[in-house]
């Protein structure tokens, strides 16, 4: 599913009304309706009567006068609450406002000076409130007055239904301009908007629920927004099924570099996610003294020991070796536990100078290339670099505070650039690609914040290129699935607990999720 700008979401309006000739009062009826039915669905569930709709100025404020509409002639006791002068709402919202009046739907008008408490006191005898302040018209930060309207509506403690986006949050990058509505649940029209999936936007957004309006497909496409929101039936329609008639060879060889002296279970938890994510074989290229500690742990990989010049530390004196089993390979990981040091950056410049297999970069390699950045334009094949924050803070000298700012510009410019795919990884992961094409990824939890995680997601982007997955929609399916994983593992055991060995454990679950088998 696509997600767009406030921005892009207004020439979508604009498109529809003046090249389909859908007029602007219809989508705002639709957008009404759609509310209403999700309103008076969850009334019936709570046993609620009463409905308060806090109303802004714009069209945003219209749709709110629509849903008002639908509940009273569907017999719900509702009023309408207007913050600020009614008088400068106009165009189809005042249409709208017109018929209320003749309908005579209770309104008050809750002007600058209003007591705060008095206006409380009003919305706590509702049972449910309906937030229609500011949608995505919003453009600069709420003024006083406003900022009390929507500390009231979250002071009510009732459910909250947000229109489109939670009043007051930027719809463009999902920052608060000020202050923000705390919605339960947002009807969001025809396609989210980045603000409802980025944070902090998309926890005031509570559960998102997409909405047609009756915007033309037709013009979704022609504008071709480029990032989109990764879903469950995407990722069923990237994973290939498996045949009958197969066997280990068709479904991939990896090879990972990974682990030095204390680092081991990042090589092993990298294999394991490799082979729960489906992949046939797994080889990884160990310091030779590490070599009986991974025979140990591991059961389905090959262990293929290389020499060392510093104990512990993966050797270049072995290249050879290296570059053969990848030709041997059908995707190479590197870097998970690997250790910061000039023999890994030696191993990557011969990877990249002489090898076409596609490769994934994590940890101590993307540190590795913090400095040595020109070392990506050596590239032959397709490469994955998956910095958490910090990571890419190393990569672009830019501060990680901008960097979560600013996630989707600044992986996109990322991957462009240096011709690679980019996954940012944190809450709401970005995968950014070198044709510009951005995923946006909602699985995932802050159980997930522990150590090897990462490492578990490397050894599941690694097994789904080896199947030969197309390497962009095999980074997103990955990235979806890892953070699925995850949530079960969350569901099972608990977000504190939780380790990133029951990530692994929970892949299997996740893919049959999917792919139902
Ligand atoms: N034809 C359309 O464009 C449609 C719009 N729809 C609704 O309309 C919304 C967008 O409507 P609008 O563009 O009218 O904008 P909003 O209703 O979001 O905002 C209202 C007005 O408030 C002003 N404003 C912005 N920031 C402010 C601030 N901090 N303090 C005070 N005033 C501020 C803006 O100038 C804007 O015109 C959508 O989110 C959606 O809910 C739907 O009805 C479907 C059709
Ligand atoms: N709050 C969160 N919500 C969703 N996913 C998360 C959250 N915290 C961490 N993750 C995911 O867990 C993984 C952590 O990776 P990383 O930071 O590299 O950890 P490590 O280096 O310990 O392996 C990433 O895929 C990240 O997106
Ligand atoms: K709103």
């Amino acid at each position: 599913m696509k997600i767009v700008s406030n921005t892009q979401m207004k020439q979508l309006d604009r498109m529809t009304i003046e090249q389909y000739g859908i007029p602007g009062i219809l989508l705002m009826e639709n957008a009404g309706i759609a509310v209403f039915h999700e309103v008076y669905h969850h009334l019936q569930m709570m046993g609620g009567k009463q409905v308060a709709v806090v109303c802004g100025r714009g069209n945003n404020g219209g749709d709110g006068f629509v849903v008002a509409r639908q509940l009273f002639q569907h017999n719900i006791k509702v009023k309408v609450f207007i913050s600020g002068n009614p008088a400068v709402i106009g165009g189809d919202a005042k249409t709208n406002l017109e018929i209320l009046k003749r309908l005579e739907v209770p309104i008050e008008v809750i002007s600058p000076g209003e007591n705060k408490n008095v206006f409380l006191g009003q919305l706590k005898q509702y049972d449910l409130i309906v937030d229609a302040i500011f949608g995505i018209g919003l453009d600069r930060n709420v003024d006083e007055f406003i900022g009390r309207v929507i500390e009231t509506i979250n002071e009510a403690e009732k459910t909250v239904v947000s229109i489109d986006i939670p009043s007051g949050v930027n719809a463009a990058d999902g920052s608060i301009c000020g202050t923000a509505v705390k919605a339960h649940k947002t009807i969001v029209f025809q396609l989210p908007k980045l603000g409802n999936i980025n944070y902090p936007g998309s926890y005031y957004t509570g559960e998102m629920i997409v909405k047609n309006i009756g915007i033309p497909q037709e013009a979704i496409i022609s504008l071709n927004p480029r990032i989109q929101m990764i879903t469950t039936d995407w990722v069923k329609s990237i994973l290939p099924k498996r045949k009958a008639d197969t066997h280990k060879g068709d479904y991939g060889r990896v090879y990972i570099v990974a682990g030095s002296t204390g680092m081991t279970g990042a090589a092993m938890l990298t294999c394991e996610a490799v082979l729960r994510s489906g992949a046939g074989l797994v080889k990884v290229a160990i310091p030779q003294s590490l070599n009986n500690i991974m025979e140990v742990r591991l059961t389905e990989a090959i262990t293929v020991p290389l020499p060392e010049l510093k104990k512990g530390v993966v050797g270049i004196s072995d290249i050879e070796k290296i570059m053969k089993t990848m030709s041997q390979s059908d995707a190479v990981a590197v870097g998970p536990g690997s250790g910061q040091s000039r023999e890994l950056e030696e191993v990557l410049r011969n990877i990249f100078e002489n090898s076409t297999t596609p490769i994934v970069l994590d940890a101590d390699a993307l540190n590795s290339l913090a400095n040595r950045k020109e070392l990506l334009k050596l590239l032959k094949g397709p490469a994955v670099l998956t910095p958490h924050p910090m990571e890419m803070a190393r990569l672009t000298q830019i501060a990680v505070e901008d960097i979560q700012k600013n996630r989707v510009e600044i992986a996109g410019e990322f991957a462009q650039k240096w011709n690679v795919i980019v996954v940012l990884k944190g809450a709401r992961t970005v995968v950014a690609a070198p044709s510009g094409e951005i995923f946006i990824n909602t699985t995932g939890n802050p159980g997930m914040a522990t150590a090897g995680s990462g490492d578990v997601l490397t050894g599941i982007i690694t097994g789904f290129i080896a199947q030969g997955i197309e390497p962009v929609s095999a980074t997103a399916a990955a990235v979806y699935i890892h953070g699925l994983a995850g949530d079960m593992a969350a569901g099972d055991i608990g977000e504190y607990g939780m380790m990133a060995g029951d990530i692994v454990t929970h892949l299997p679950h996740a893919l049959k999720k999917i792919v139902g088998k």
